[in-house]
């Protein structure tokens, strides 16, 4: 398993370190780094720390953050960029774009798991600029071109 450096921002969070749930999972879930209850009005978004700062370091790795599915589909509460992306130079706090796109306030409580965080390889690439490309079975043909069946 890969090492990635992490710093402790709030000793609170000393305890409460990003954890894969089952051998199986692909998500570290990220916590609210609250002193108190927040309550998230209707259509309102708020930047959420989670006391806590990764570096990858390796450009090879991003992390993105998702939305926890049973908070999105039960609560509405879902990220305010609908993902985050964190570069691997990237070295400050991780924060979490916090949307309640429901019709009821959310009371988001300290530490609790309010999204999730994976790590994914990110291919970097050098573009070559040409006038044609090579013939593809594809060709240009976009949206719903192949079909519906
Ligand atoms: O949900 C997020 C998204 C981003 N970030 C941090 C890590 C990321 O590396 C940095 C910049 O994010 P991004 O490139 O998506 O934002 P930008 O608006 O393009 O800002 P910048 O000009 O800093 O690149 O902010 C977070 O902590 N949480
Ligand atoms: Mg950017």
């Amino acid at each position: 398993m890969k090492s990635v450096d992490l710093k402790i921002l709030d000793a609170r969070m000393r305890d409460y370190l990003p954890a894969y749930a089952t051998a199986g999972s692909a998500g570290l879930d990220l916590r609210a780094c609250l002193d108190e209850a927040m309550t998230i009005a209707p259509g309102q978004t708020v930047l959420v720390p989670t006391g806590l700062a990764i570096h990858l370091a390796d450009p090879g790795y991003a992390a993105v953050i998702l939305p926890r599915s049973g908070l999105g589909h039960k609560h509405g509460i879902v990220l305010g960029n609908l993902v985050g992306l964190i570069d691997s130079d990237y070295q400050g706090q991780l924060m979490v774009s916090t949307w309640n796109r429901g019709a009821e306030p959310f009371v988001l409580q300290p530490l609790e798991r309010l999204a999730q965080m994976v790590i994914v390889p990110v291919a970097r690439v050098a573009f070559n600029v040409v006038d044609d490309f090579e013939g593809s079975a594809r060709g240009a043909g976009g949206f719903g071109s192949t079909g519906r069946q």
